[in-house]
């Protein structure tokens, strides 16, 4: 396996404005990383540096140790797969996946011997006379993986590659782009704006905000003990409260902040010494599995639950119902930063 990545301060100015912002982490070798966050975030300019699709401003990539900051994207040992699969649509799918060899002079049987052998990878032998506009999202989106891997890179980067797919197919697809890169023991960095799918495929998750690292770790690791207010509110299933009005007792200093995850709070006490506070019912949402709860505290503050359909009915959940909320001390997140 080979293929690590580490990011050493790098950054990207556009017009004085640093979009990333001395970002520093390392991503080991065989390993799926998604990089998380918000539009506008600056995750897919991280992506684009690491391809060499994108100048670096000022700090450094490495690439298994070795400085890659200055070299063109083909002299990185990178593939880049892009959001809108940019497929050839003059050119078959034998030609799409072989057109990296091409380029770089293998002749025409090597090539074709080795794009047939992608398309297996891919499931996608039967349909290599194909063009573009002949297959579905998800199957455009197989060729553009085999593309992308034609040339035996170390690391492939993806950028939003399930957005185009309808929520059906992204789920069979995200499924089976894990399954790849298992296979392969490659890199993968995968950029993506939605919480669920990172979850559902990274080893390593690293969230950003404002072109800063907010916190990096595995999903459940992220999950159980969010960093930051923005990290907590972004992964959602996290209410950030203030310790103020009922909760001042927990107040750990001015403004003091914390996190408690909907599914840990109930309506009735697992032990005397639980947390609990009044809460006014605003709004239930049938969410299949549970009830999304949504109260008023006396202070004003918003809290969220999760009620399982028993809870739901036993406790006749209605919009103004004034119901009391019960959480453990110990499912308390305290904010590092
Ligand atoms: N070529 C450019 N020139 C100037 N500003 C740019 C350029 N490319 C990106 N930006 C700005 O950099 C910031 C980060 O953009 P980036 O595309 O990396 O965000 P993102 O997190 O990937 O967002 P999205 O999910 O919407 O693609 C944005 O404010 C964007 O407007």
């Amino acid at each position: 396996m080979s293929g690590s990545i580490e990011l050493v301060q790098t950054t990207k100015v556009y017009d004085q404005n640093p979009v990333v912002d001395a970002i520093n982490v390392k991503v080991e070798k065989g390993s799926y990383c998604c990089l998380l966050g918000p539009s506008g975030c600056g995750k897919s300019t991280t992506l684009r540096m690491i391809a060499g699709h994108e100048t670096v401003t000022d700090g450094d990539i490495l690439l298994n140790d070795r400085n890659v900051t200055r070299l063109t994207p083909r002299q990185r040992g990178t593939a880049m797969m892009f959001q809108d699969y940019a497929l050839f649509p003059h050119m078959n799918c034998l030609d799409n996946v072989s057109y990296g060899l091409k380029i770089s002079g293998v002749s025409k049987a090597d090539r074709y011997e080795q794009a047939n052998e992608m398309l297996g990878l891919v499931n996608m032998v039967e349909h290599a006379n194909k063009f573009p506009d002949q297959l579905s999202g998800g199957q455009q989106q197989r060729i553009a993986l085999a593309r992308a891997l034609i040339c035996k890179p170390d690391v492939v980067l993806l950028d939003e590659p399930l957005s185009a797919l309808d929520p059906f197919l992204r789920i069979q697809m995200r499924k089976e782009l894990k399954q790849l890169q298992q296979k392969l023991g490659l890199t993968f960095i995968h950029v993506t704006h939605s919480q669920e799918e990172a979850f559902a495929l990274a080893d390593q998750a690293i969230v950003m905000s404002g072109g800063k690292i907010e916190q990096v770790g595995s999903p459940r690791a992220i999950f159980e003990s969010p960093n930051t207010p923005f990290v907590a509110n972004f992964i959602g299933g996290h209410n950030v409260l203030k310790a103020s009005g009922s909760l001042a007792f927990l107040s750990k200093g001015s403004g003091s902040l914390f996190s408690v995850r909907a599914d840990h709070i109930s309506t009735q006490p697992r032990s005397e010494n639980d947390i609990t506070v009044k809460a006014d019912v605003i709004d239930a949402e049938f969410q299949a599995q549970f009830y999304l709860v949504e109260c008023v505290l006396e202070d004003g503050q918003s809290i969220t639950c999760y009620l399982s359909e028993d809870t739901f009915d036993a406790r006749l959940i209605s919009s103004g119902k004034s119901i009391p909320l019960y959480w453990s001390e110990e499912r308390i997140n305290t904010f590092r930063c």
